[in-house]
Protein backbone atom coordinates (compact mmCIF):
# COMPACT_ATOMS: atom_id res chain seq x y z
CA UNK A 1 0.00 0.00 0.00
CA UNK A 2 1.47 3.46 -1.18
CA UNK A 3 2.26 5.84 1.97
CA UNK A 4 -0.32 8.30 2.48
CA UNK A 5 -0.07 11.83 1.43
CA UNK A 6 -0.87 14.57 4.58
CA UNK A 7 -2.79 17.13 2.27
CA UNK A 8 -5.66 15.95 1.15
CA UNK A 9 -7.66 18.36 -1.24
CA UNK A 10 -11.52 17.05 -2.49
CA UNK A 11 -12.44 18.30 -5.40
CA UNK A 12 -14.89 21.30 -4.93
CA UNK A 13 -18.36 20.18 -6.45
CA UNK A 14 -20.16 23.85 -6.22
CA UNK A 15 -21.40 25.38 -9.11
CA UNK A 16 -18.60 27.88 -10.78
CA UNK A 17 -15.68 26.01 -9.21
CA UNK A 18 -12.66 24.71 -11.40
CA UNK A 19 -11.77 21.72 -9.46
CA UNK A 20 -9.09 20.53 -12.45
CA UNK A 21 -7.21 24.12 -11.98
CA UNK A 22 -6.68 23.33 -8.20
CA UNK A 23 -5.38 20.71 -8.53
CA UNK A 24 -2.90 21.59 -10.79
CA UNK A 25 -2.12 24.46 -8.63
CA UNK A 26 -1.43 22.57 -5.66
CA UNK A 27 0.35 19.39 -7.31
CA UNK A 28 3.94 20.66 -8.20
CA UNK A 29 3.77 22.43 -4.44
CA UNK A 30 2.92 19.19 -2.65
CA UNK A 31 3.54 16.28 -5.13
CA UNK A 32 3.42 13.04 -3.14
CA UNK A 33 2.18 14.43 0.01
CA UNK A 34 -0.99 15.66 -2.00
CA UNK A 35 -3.98 12.99 -2.22
CA UNK A 36 -6.60 14.34 -4.52
CA UNK A 37 -10.17 12.95 -3.73
CA UNK A 38 -12.28 13.36 -6.62
CA UNK A 39 -15.83 14.08 -5.44
CA UNK A 40 -18.38 14.86 -7.57
CA UNK A 41 -22.13 15.74 -6.72
CA UNK A 42 -24.91 12.70 -6.35
CA UNK A 43 -26.32 13.77 -9.42
CA UNK A 44 -23.37 14.05 -11.39
CA UNK A 45 -23.88 10.97 -14.26
CA UNK A 46 -20.60 8.04 -13.48
CA UNK A 47 -19.13 9.93 -17.18
CA UNK A 48 -18.94 13.27 -15.66
CA UNK A 49 -17.22 11.05 -12.50
CA UNK A 50 -15.35 8.79 -14.85
CA UNK A 51 -14.06 11.95 -16.98
CA UNK A 52 -13.25 14.09 -14.02
CA UNK A 53 -11.45 10.92 -12.26
CA UNK A 54 -9.43 9.55 -15.17
CA UNK A 55 -7.79 13.57 -15.68
CA UNK A 56 -6.93 13.53 -11.84
CA UNK A 57 -5.29 9.82 -11.65
CA UNK A 58 -3.45 11.22 -14.97
CA UNK A 59 -2.50 14.25 -13.70
CA UNK A 60 -1.20 13.40 -10.52
CA UNK A 61 0.46 9.79 -11.69
CA UNK A 62 2.88 13.13 -13.37
CA UNK A 63 3.65 14.31 -9.83
CA UNK A 64 3.48 11.21 -7.73
CA UNK A 65 0.46 12.16 -6.40
CA UNK A 66 -2.51 9.69 -5.30
CA UNK A 67 -5.99 10.11 -6.87
CA UNK A 68 -8.67 8.33 -4.90
CA UNK A 69 -12.16 8.54 -5.78
CA UNK A 70 -15.42 9.40 -3.18
CA UNK A 71 -18.43 6.74 -3.15
CA UNK A 72 -18.37 5.44 -6.67
CA UNK A 73 -15.76 2.93 -6.62
CA UNK A 74 -15.93 1.24 -9.93
CA UNK A 75 -14.95 4.60 -11.21
CA UNK A 76 -12.37 4.36 -8.74
CA UNK A 77 -11.38 0.92 -10.37
CA UNK A 78 -11.75 1.93 -14.14
CA UNK A 79 -9.36 4.88 -14.01
CA UNK A 80 -7.33 3.03 -12.16
CA UNK A 81 -6.98 5.61 -8.87
CA UNK A 82 -5.32 4.49 -5.86
CA UNK A 83 -7.96 3.80 -3.79
CA UNK A 84 -11.66 5.40 -2.49
CA UNK A 85 -13.32 6.79 0.29
CA UNK A 86 -16.79 5.74 1.76
CA UNK A 87 -19.31 6.90 4.16
CA UNK A 88 -22.18 6.09 5.79
CA UNK A 89 -24.58 6.01 2.72
CA UNK A 90 -22.24 4.35 0.98
CA UNK A 91 -21.14 0.65 0.94
CA UNK A 92 -20.14 -0.89 3.81
CA UNK A 93 -16.22 -0.40 4.45
CA UNK A 94 -16.12 -4.61 4.20
CA UNK A 95 -17.59 -4.43 0.96
CA UNK A 96 -15.50 -1.60 -0.23
CA UNK A 97 -12.69 -3.29 0.78
CA UNK A 98 -13.42 -6.85 -1.16
CA UNK A 99 -14.29 -4.56 -4.07
CA UNK A 100 -11.19 -2.67 -4.27
CA UNK A 101 -8.71 -5.21 -3.51
CA UNK A 102 -6.27 -5.63 -0.44
CA UNK A 103 -3.46 -3.32 -2.01
CA UNK A 104 -5.68 -0.10 -2.43
CA UNK A 105 -6.07 2.97 -0.25
CA UNK A 106 -9.23 3.08 1.66
CA UNK A 107 -10.73 5.82 3.62
CA UNK A 108 -13.44 5.45 5.87
CA UNK A 109 -15.51 8.61 7.34
CA UNK A 110 -15.67 8.29 11.43
CA UNK A 111 -16.97 10.48 14.05
CA UNK A 112 -16.43 8.58 17.08
CA UNK A 113 -14.21 6.22 18.51
CA UNK A 114 -17.19 3.63 17.95
CA UNK A 115 -17.50 3.51 14.22
CA UNK A 116 -14.00 4.05 13.67
CA UNK A 117 -13.35 0.70 15.54
CA UNK A 118 -15.47 -0.58 13.17
CA UNK A 119 -14.05 0.65 10.14
CA UNK A 120 -10.45 -0.69 10.85
CA UNK A 121 -11.65 -3.74 11.68
CA UNK A 122 -13.39 -4.14 8.70
CA UNK A 123 -10.34 -2.56 6.19
CA UNK A 124 -10.30 0.88 6.43
CA UNK A 125 -6.22 2.15 5.93
CA UNK A 126 -7.05 5.92 6.96
CA UNK A 127 -10.37 7.66 8.52
CA UNK A 128 -11.51 10.91 8.06
CA UNK A 129 -12.37 12.82 11.00
CA UNK A 130 -15.18 15.84 11.34
CA UNK A 131 -16.40 17.87 10.55
CA UNK A 132 -14.10 19.36 12.90
CA UNK A 133 -15.70 23.10 11.97
CA UNK A 134 -18.69 24.37 11.10
CA UNK A 135 -18.46 24.21 7.39
CA UNK A 136 -20.55 25.88 4.16
CA UNK A 137 -18.96 23.65 1.47
CA UNK A 138 -21.13 20.46 2.44
CA UNK A 139 -25.17 20.45 3.26
CA UNK A 140 -26.73 18.02 6.49
CA UNK A 141 -23.69 17.73 8.55
CA UNK A 142 -23.34 16.93 12.45
CA UNK A 143 -22.45 19.16 14.78
CA UNK A 144 -18.74 20.16 14.53
CA UNK A 145 -16.48 17.42 16.88
CA UNK A 146 -13.35 20.31 17.58
CA UNK A 147 -10.00 19.09 18.35
CA UNK A 148 -11.73 17.10 21.71
CA UNK A 149 -13.38 15.25 18.52
CA UNK A 150 -10.60 14.55 16.20
CA UNK A 151 -8.50 13.61 19.83
CA UNK A 152 -10.91 11.05 20.83
CA UNK A 153 -10.99 9.06 17.45
CA UNK A 154 -6.60 9.54 16.90
CA UNK A 155 -5.72 8.14 20.36
CA UNK A 156 -8.21 5.64 19.31
CA UNK A 157 -7.02 3.44 16.19
CA UNK A 158 -3.85 2.88 14.65
CA UNK A 159 -4.85 4.06 11.38
CA UNK A 160 -3.97 7.35 10.15
CA UNK A 161 -6.85 10.42 11.07
CA UNK A 162 -7.18 12.74 8.32
CA UNK A 163 -9.08 15.93 10.15
CA UNK A 164 -11.94 17.58 7.99
CA UNK A 165 -14.64 20.15 8.23
CA UNK A 166 -13.75 24.14 7.94
CA UNK A 167 -9.77 23.10 7.94
CA UNK A 168 -7.70 26.13 7.49
CA UNK A 169 -3.65 25.96 7.89
CA UNK A 170 -4.32 28.11 11.00
CA UNK A 171 -5.72 24.59 12.83
CA UNK A 172 -3.15 22.83 11.79
CA UNK A 173 -1.13 22.51 15.02
CA UNK A 174 -4.03 22.05 16.86
CA UNK A 175 -4.85 18.83 15.32
CA UNK A 176 -1.59 17.60 14.76
CA UNK A 177 -0.95 17.87 18.81
CA UNK A 178 -4.39 15.83 18.75
CA UNK A 179 -2.94 13.11 16.62
CA UNK A 180 -4.56 13.78 13.39
CA UNK A 181 -1.81 12.52 10.68
CA UNK A 182 -3.30 15.19 7.73
CA UNK A 183 -5.95 17.00 6.98
CA UNK A 184 -8.52 17.34 3.95
CA UNK A 185 -9.98 20.04 2.44
CA UNK A 186 -12.68 21.91 -0.08
CA UNK A 187 -12.35 25.54 0.61
CA UNK A 188 -9.04 26.50 1.91
CA UNK A 189 -7.78 25.48 -1.67
CA UNK A 190 -10.24 25.94 -3.88
CA UNK A 191 -11.46 29.74 -2.05
CA UNK A 192 -7.71 30.54 -1.81
CA UNK A 193 -6.50 33.84 -4.05
CA UNK A 194 -3.46 31.73 -5.13
CA UNK A 195 -3.98 28.58 -4.31
CA UNK A 196 -0.49 27.18 -4.84
CA UNK A 197 0.55 29.67 -2.14
CA UNK A 198 -2.83 28.32 0.28
CA UNK A 199 -1.10 24.76 -0.70
CA UNK A 200 2.72 25.42 0.58
CA UNK A 201 0.79 26.95 3.63
CA UNK A 202 -0.81 24.03 4.63
CA UNK A 203 1.66 21.70 3.51
CA UNK A 204 4.74 23.54 5.84
CA UNK A 205 2.50 23.34 9.25
CA UNK A 206 1.54 19.54 8.09
CA UNK A 207 5.41 18.42 7.79
CA UNK A 208 7.65 21.35 9.97
C1 LIG B 1 -11.27 12.58 4.07
C2 LIG B 1 -12.76 12.54 4.03
N1 LIG B 1 -13.43 12.48 5.19
C3 LIG B 1 -14.78 12.45 5.17
C4 LIG B 1 -15.47 12.48 3.98
C5 LIG B 1 -16.98 12.42 3.94
O1 LIG B 1 -17.42 11.20 3.32
P1 LIG B 1 -18.98 10.83 3.39
O2 LIG B 1 -19.37 10.82 4.82
O3 LIG B 1 -19.20 9.58 2.64
O4 LIG B 1 -19.69 12.03 2.65
P2 LIG B 1 -19.53 12.45 1.10
O5 LIG B 1 -18.18 13.08 0.92
O6 LIG B 1 -19.65 11.21 0.27
O7 LIG B 1 -20.62 13.42 0.86
C6 LIG B 1 -14.74 12.53 2.80
N2 LIG B 1 -15.34 12.56 1.60
N3 LIG B 1 -13.38 12.56 2.85
C1 LIG C 1 -16.90 16.60 1.98
C2 LIG C 1 -16.92 16.87 3.43
N1 LIG C 1 -17.20 15.90 4.35
C3 LIG C 1 -17.20 16.37 5.59
C4 LIG C 1 -17.51 15.54 6.77
O1 LIG C 1 -17.34 16.01 7.90
O2 LIG C 1 -17.92 14.41 6.53
S1 LIG C 1 -16.84 18.01 5.69
C5 LIG C 1 -16.71 18.10 4.02
C6 LIG C 1 -16.41 19.36 3.29
C7 LIG C 1 -15.06 19.94 3.67
O3 LIG C 1 -14.94 21.14 2.98
P1 LIG C 1 -14.24 22.42 3.65
O4 LIG C 1 -12.80 22.11 3.80
O5 LIG C 1 -14.48 23.52 2.64
O6 LIG C 1 -14.94 22.68 4.93
MG1 LIG D 1 -19.74 9.26 0.75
Amino acid sequence: MPSLGRLHLITDTRPGRDPLAVVRAALPVARAELVVQVRVTDDATDREAYDLARRVVALCARHGATCLVNDRLHVALAVGAEGGHVGADDLPVGAARAVLGSAAVLGATARDPGTAAEAVAAGASYLGVGPYRPTTTKDGLPAAIGVAGVRAVAVSVSVPVIAIGGVTAEDVPALRAAGAYGVAVVGALSEAADPARATAELLKALTC
